[in-house]
């Protein structure tokens, strides 16, 4: 991948999330394999192109996409267990194929917050695949890993990377994952700070082995999205780079 630099800050515009009346029916079931090109399934994942959130049948009011980024062996899949099962898939290594997906449904603020929240490989023979979903995804989440420093210095080629596949507003936070791992670290946590800041990025190290900042991390992607998409005049503007602040723990508070 090339190494061009990109623009420092991500737009504020708002994406045009996709607005659906609640639906009753039965929950999604588990994640699949995306076939873009083919013909989705019944409540299947959407193909690119072909944005559909319709599907899953859970009660919300508003829905989203989000995607996860980042190298093979971040965590990715982890972080996604995490937050939508309370799991940490912890023994062998199993690199996702394509993409997966999950669907979560928040409570923000009194509205139902769909996520469907995709799965990417990070390995570099999928990159194609990925490449077809980014214009749909309303946010990203772009890891990488704290014990690698090669996943922390390839940052700059995903941004590269989003650039020039996803939309201009999309809502892009950066994650420092597997700060459980404290003897394995090689990226220290001023290094991912400053970074984020160079690009504007929100930021925040996370565990998903731990649960640390997973679910946060997802929450404030839901409420910026949320924001975003109300544009109501009397409603406080929200600040996802306050609010990570505020609410983020540190891995140092916590013990396992
Ligand atoms: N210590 C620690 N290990 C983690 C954490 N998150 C993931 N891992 C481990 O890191 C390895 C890779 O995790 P995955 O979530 O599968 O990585 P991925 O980013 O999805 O990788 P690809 O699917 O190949 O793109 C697994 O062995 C996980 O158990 C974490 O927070 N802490
Ligand atoms: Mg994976």
């Amino acid at each position: 991948m090339s190494r061009k630099k990109i623009p420092k800050s991500k737009g504020t515009s708002a994406p045009s999330a996709s607005v659906l009346p609640a639906a009753n029916g039965p929950r999604a079931g588990r994640p699949r394999t995306a076939r873009p090109g083919s013909e989705a399934p019944h409540n299947g994942p959407p193909q690119p192109g072909r944005p559909s959130l319709g599907g899953g049948g859970d009660f919300y009011d508003v829905a989203f996409k989000v995607m996860l980024v980042g190298d093979s062996g971040v965590g990715k899949t982890c972080l996604l267990v995490r937050f939508k099962d309370g799991a940490f898939l912890a023994g062998t290594f199993i690199s996702t194929v394509g993409i997966d997906f999950r669907n979560k449904v928040l409570d923000v603020d009194g509205m139902k917050v769909k996520l469907q929240i995709w799965d990417t490989a990070g390995q570099e023979r999928f990159r194609s695949v990925t490449h077809a979903y980014y214009r749909d995804a309303h946010a990203l989440l772009l890891l990488y890993d704290v014990t690698n420093k090669a996943s922390f210095d390839n940052i700059q080629d995903w941004l590269t990377e989003i650039q020039e596949y996803a939309q201009n507003d999309v809502v892009l936070m950066l994650l420092g994952n597997k700060v459980d791992s404290a003897q394995e670290r090689v990226v220290k946590r001023e290094d991912g700070e400053k970074l984020a800041k160079e690009y504007g990025l929100p930021f925040m190290e996370t565990s998903a082995k731990m649960g640390l900042n997973v679910d946060l991390a997802f929450t404030a992607i839901a409420k910026e999205l949320k924001q975003r998409s109300m544009k109501s005049p009397n409603e406080l503007h929200f600040q996802l780079h306050d609010y990570i602040k505020r609410e983020g723990r540190r891995a140092s508070c916590c013990t396992p």
